[in-house]
């Protein structure tokens, strides 16, 4: 505790434990001990709660979360003991109130925060609930309806937005210190009963009953199996049944069950994980972007889809962007597209197309002047897949760029080594794998090849995070990390139907573990033609398969022509109306099991013999997600990703893998790996021919080693990449 000036009657507890002040327990301590100091203090008339260096608190420290319960502090108590001061306590909010953070400004008196402030309870993104007393104090502040949403969905607010929910009393453009102590000043001697929200009743709603079944059957719908929004509800629920101290037990007791579980664990990891990973790298750029290492980021494209929707991110990001088209033609229609998305990205965005700014040309130009590139520091290149075209356009960027300029390449499965062979500078090659849509997916897979430098991965990285995406740098190999691991779960996917199984059922099942969409709604939305043509490329199918080739055997494996098939008939997916599912036209979106795909099926059954089976949910499983996660162990002995961390936070941020199972590699931990190489073993046994079923000698390596806890994995193999 310390006094605003000599003779203030206003005390200042600071909360401060950089870099964004998370309530550890010796900072609950020093709160606790400065509030008592404060009370006790008869020349002390008000108190101001603030943060260092502009930050109120980011909330809980999320590490203390996974220590024993005796070392760690009750924040709810505290919460109470600020309500209940005999002193009006005023909080200063800065920068970010979030979590706990947020519940210690509840339990104050009085709220003003700094209009660029941003407030939230996030705990439900950690597995958690609010669990300081907030979901009890929250909907008596601001209602019911809208403290729901704000827990359910730990979505961040604006402070010009809480001022209207009523979560704060005033914000200010200037000093919030400053405010805050003028607030503290103005309000001494007035009587807190009013301000004290435990006292407050929960605001009526006209008819709660339908409302919370309403809002019930909304959050189970959007959770797919993810138990924290549920259990948020339940408490902010007792809010509306119980008074205060009830609702606090049972907060307190929900809070309980959620911080025990598997899916809570699994949370905080991708948490951690996805920080740890975004840092790598990053020290080697010479320069932060952008504005001093990148003047302009040249996208050299088919302004198709990819292109349109990188440069949409480059703006938003606000880097200076000129993109090139073939033919004006092509140019036009890009532009048309590229246009309409930052509108519809504008819109979103407080300032709109004001703060995109990207009617300015000096921001974004469209161009079919190959010369143009000859001044640029990035070059992102997104035209299709064809490894010919791409050689083309990278000997060409070698001659025109400027020395310095990183080239990049947005693939998601050719060569990059084989790209930078047609260029003068290998090193300064790279791979950035958007996902589509690029403005939206926060992923970016960045692969180096043999010569990449150290500086154009982390020029990469920086460029990442430029773009606010999630940068995970891999090596080079066919598919790289997120794409070669859906091979096989895609593959066993189809087997699957080949032996009996039904697009719907498979889909069902990988949902109902938690993906956002299974893989034959998936395919079908991708367009099955994007496979088909590379199939077609490798020789799997089509005009170049050799005369007598087996038709459900390649190179000696299983291989199933199913979507060959399909592609033959001109099912492409939603684009035709027709794929694994029926729609209700050409470019429909809502997917219907169709009767014609089952008599196929039956039929291409009997042609080949296949004697249909029932296929339960736990064989789709273990099937499509262990071939997929055997996998990964394989890209780790390879050395192409550098920790089990980097596979789970790809598959997290592009590849829907249900966040609160914490990735493919933590799943795979958290079931045992005794009990993964098991199942391994039974479907390979059963299924001799398909080797991705054959389990990785990594794996093994590491069952045999006595199951050793994820974060060891890599210490059981002597080889890593230099670069990774
Ligand atoms: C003690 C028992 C009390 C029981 C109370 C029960 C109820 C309360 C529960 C909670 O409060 S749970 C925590 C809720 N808060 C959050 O979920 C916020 C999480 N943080 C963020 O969203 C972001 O970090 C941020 C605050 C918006 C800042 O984002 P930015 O992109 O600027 O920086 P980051 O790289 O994300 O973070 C910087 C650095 O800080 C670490 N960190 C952030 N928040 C926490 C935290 N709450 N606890 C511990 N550490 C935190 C983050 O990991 C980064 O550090 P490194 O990992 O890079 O070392």
């Amino acid at each position: 505790m310390e006094r605003y000036a000599r003779s203030s009657a206003v005390a200042v507890i600071r909360l401060r434990n950089p870099p964004v002040n998370a309530l550890s327990v010796e900072v609950l301590q020093a709160l606790e001990d400065g509030l008592k100091k404060a009370e006790a203090d008869p020349s002390v008339k008000a108190i101001m709660i603030c943060g260092e260096n502009g930050k109120f608190s980011a909330g809980a420290d999320i590490r203390g979360f996974s220590t024993p319960k005796r070392h760690r502090v009750a924040l709810g108590p505290i919460v109470s003991l600020i309500e209940s001061s005999e002193k009006p306590v005023v909080a200063a909010i800065e920068g970010i109130a979030l979590g706990g953070g947020l519940e210690v400004a509840l339990g104050c008196h009085y709220r003003l925060a700094h209009v660029k402030a941003q407030m939230g309870l996030p705990e439900v993104t950690i597995g958690l609930l609010p669990g300081a007393e907030g979901t009890q104090r929250l909907p008596r502040l601001i209602g019911v309806p809208a403290a729901l949403d704000m827990i359910t969905t730990g979505k961040h607010i604006p402070a010009t937005e809480a001022l209207k929910l009523g979560l704060v009393d005033e914000i200010v453009e200037e000093n919030t210190i400053e405010a805050a102590i003028r607030l503290a000043n103005k309000v001494i001697g007035q009587p807190l009963g009013p301000r004290r929200l435990s006292l407050k009743p929960v605001p009526k709603l006209p008819n709660t009953d339908a409302f919370l079944r309403e809002a019930l059957a909304k959050v189970k719908k959007q959770a797919r199996g993810f138990l924290a929004p549920e259990l948020c509800f339940q408490a902010v629920k007792a809010a509306t049944e119980r008074p205060f101290a009830e609702g606090v037990r049972r907060e307190r007791e929900l809070f309980q069950r959620l911080l025990s579980s598997e899916q809570a664990r699994a949370l905080q990891y991708a948490f951690f994980a996805e920080r740890a990973v975004s840092r790598d790298h990053l020290s080697l750029a010479p320069s932060p972007l952008p504005g001093t290492l990148l003047s302009d980021v040249y996208i050299y494209t088919g302004l198709g889809t990819m292109g349109q929707g990188i440069a949409t991110s480059l703006v938003k990001a606000k880097i200076p962007v000129v993109a090139l088209e073939q033919d004006l033609e092509y140019l036009n229609k890009g532009r048309k597209a590229v246009m309409g998305l930052l509108e519809r990205e504008a819109m979103k965005m407080e300032g709109g197309a004001q703060t995109l700014d990207f009617h300015n040309p000096a921001r974004l130009q469209f161009t079919v002047d190959f010369d143009l590139l000859s001044d640029v520091d990035l070059v992102i290149e997104a035209v299709f897949e064809d490894m010919a075209l791409k050689k083309e356009i990278f000997h060409k960027l070698s001659k025109i760029c400027k020395p310095g300029a990183l080239l990049c390449t947005n693939t998601s499965a050719l060569n990059i080594d084989e790209i930078a062979s047609a260029t003068s500078r290998p090193q300064q090659v790279i791979g950035t794998h958007f996902f589509s849509p690029a403005h939206v997916m926060r992923l970016l897979e960045i692969i180096y090849g043999r010569h990449t430098s150290p500086t154009a991965i982390a020029t990469a990285m920086q460029l990442a995070k430029a773009l606010k995406k999630v940068g995970v740098v891999v090596g080079n190999c066919f598919g790289f990390v997120g794409n070669r691991m859906m091979f096989p779960y895609v593959e066993q996917a189809v087997f699957l139907l080949e032996e009996g199984s039904r697009p719907e059922a498979v889909d069902q099942a990988l949902e109902d573990f938690g993906f956002k969409i299974g893989p034959f709604r998936m395919s079908d939305l991708a367009g099955l033609d994007v496979g088909w043509r590379s199939r077609k490329g490798q020789g799997l199918t089509g005009p170049s398969l050799p005369a007598g080739t087996a038709a459900r055997q390649r190179h000696g494996q299983r291989y199933s022509p199913l979507p060959d098939l399909l592609c033959e008939r001109g099912r492409f997916g939603q684009k035709t109306g027709k794929g694994w599912y029926q729609y209700e036209k050409a470019g429909g979106r809502t997917a219907v099991p169709d009767p014609w795909l089952h008599s196929f099926l039956s039929q291409y059954r009997d042609s080949h013999g296949i004697k249909t089976r029932y296929i339960d949910q736990e064989e789709i499983l273990e099937r499509c997600l262990f071939s997929l996660i055997n996998e990964g162990f394989a890209i780790l002995a390879e050395g192409i990703a550098s920790a089990p961390e980097h596979l789970d936070v790809i598959y997290i941020n592009g590849y829907g893998w249900p966040k609160h199972r914490g990735g493919p590699m933590f799943y795979a931990s958290t079931v045992g790996l005794p009990h993964v190489l098991a199942k391994l073993q039974k479907y390979s046994e059963a299924h001799p021919d398909v080797p991705k079923l054959r389990p990785s000698a990594f794996l093994k390596k590491l069952v045999a080693a006595g199951n050793p806890p994820l974060k060891e994995w890599m210490s059981y193999l002597s080889r890593q990449s230099p670069k990774l």
